[in-house]
C-alpha cells in the first residue's frame, strides 16, 4: 500500500551545510499493517512520515501510495503529532471539525456526527464544549487522536504520539489506539522510542539506523492479537523486548 523505493532526503541546513536524513530506504507497508519505527534522535523517522503524508518531496527515489507517487498532501492520510496542537479558543468538537471546516468551509452535520461517535470512542463524549485547557494531556491527544481520525483515513501517521504523557495514560492510550485500530483497521505507521510501546501495537517494527537514517533492521512480531495487559507479562514479550533492546543499542552508525 505504502511503498518507498530508494528513497534519500538530504536538507540544506540554513547555515548552508547539507544534512542527510534518509539514505537509500527501501520499505513497502502492507494495507491495515500497523509497523512503528524506532531508532536514535535525528535518524530521520519524522522525515520518514512527513514523506509518507507528502509534507517532503523525496530528493531520491520515489514513495507511493497504492503505486502513485506521493506529491501532494492526500485526503486519506491521518497526521497524528506528539503535541495535540489544538486551537484554544475552539471547543473539542470544533478542534475536531476544524479541518473539515480548513478544507470545505463548512462542517456539515455528518462530520459533527462522526465527530461525537469518535468522542464517544476516546471516551470524551462529556466535553464536546469544553475548551482545550480544560482537559489533562492525555485528554488533549486524544482529541488530536479523533481529529486525525475524522475523515476514516485509510493511512494513519503518528510521530510520537503518547510521549508527552505520564506511563499510566501512555499505556492506556497504546490500548485504545489498538481498539480504535480493530474497529477501524487502517494502515498505521507509528513512531516510538519507547520498544515496549513498538511491541505491544505493531506486527512489525522498524528499526532505524543513526544518521543518515538507513533501515538497518525490520522485525516481525509474533504476538497473537488482541494483545491485553496480560501481553506486557508475555514471556515472549520480555524477550523480545530484550533482543530489540540489544540490537538497537549495539547499533553502532554506519
Ligand atoms: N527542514 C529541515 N531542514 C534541515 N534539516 C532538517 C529538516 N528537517 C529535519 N532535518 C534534519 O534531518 C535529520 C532527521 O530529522 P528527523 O526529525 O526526521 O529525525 P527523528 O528521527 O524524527 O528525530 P527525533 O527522534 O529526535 O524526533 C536531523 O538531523 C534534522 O536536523
Amino acid at each position: 500500500m505504502v511503498r518507498f523505493e530508494g528513497v534519500g532526503q538530504t536538507f540544506r541546513s540554513s547555515d548552508g551545510s547539507a544534512v542527510t536524513a534518509l539514505q537509500d530506504v527501501n520499505l513497502s507497508l502492507r494495507r491495515h499493517e500497523f509497523v512503528s519505527v524506532i531508532g536514535p534522535s535525528g535518524c530521520g523517522k519524522s522525515t520518514l512520515l512527513r514523506l509518507v503524508a507528502g509534507l517532503l518531496r523525496p530528493t531520491a527515489g520515489t514513495v507511493s501510495i497504492f503505486g502513485m507517487p506521493v506529491t501532494e498532501p492526500r485526503d486519506e492520510i491521518g497526521f497524528a503529532f506528539q503535541k495535540p496542537t489544538l486551537l484554544p479558543w475552539l471547543n473539542v468538537l470544533d478542534n475536531i471539525t476544524f479541518p473539515m471546516k480548513h478544507k470545505h468551509g463548512r462542517v456539515d452535520a455528518r462530520d459533527t456526527a462522526r465527530a461525537h461517535a469518535l468522542l464517544k470512542t476516546v471516551g470524551l463524549a462529556d466535553f464536546a464544549g469544553k475548551r482545550p485547557h480544560e482537559l489533562s494531556g492525555g485528554m488533549q491527544q486524544r482529541v488530536a487522536i479523533a481529529r486525525a481520525l475524522l475523515h476514516d483515513p485509510d493511512i494513519l501517521l503518528m510521530d510520537e504520539p503518547f510521549s508527552a504523557l505520564d506511563a499510566l495514560t501512555r499505556d492506556e492510550m497504546s490500548f485504545e489506539l489498538l481498539r480504535i485500530w480493530g474497529e477501524r483497521p487502517k494502515t498505521v505507521v507509528f513512531v516510538t522510542h519507547s520498544i515496549p510501546e513498538a511491541l505491544l501495537l505493531s506486527d512489525r517494527i522498524v528499526v532505524m539506523s543513526a544518521r543518515p537514517g538507513r533501515i538497518a533492521e525490520i522485525i516481525d512480531v509474533p504476538l497473537a492479537r488482541p494483545r491485553h495487559l496480560a501481553t506486557l507479562g508475555d514471556p515472549v514479550f520480555t524477550q523480545l523486548a530484550n533482543e530489540i533492546r540489544v540490537k538497537v543499542f549495539t547499533r553502532k552508525p554506519e
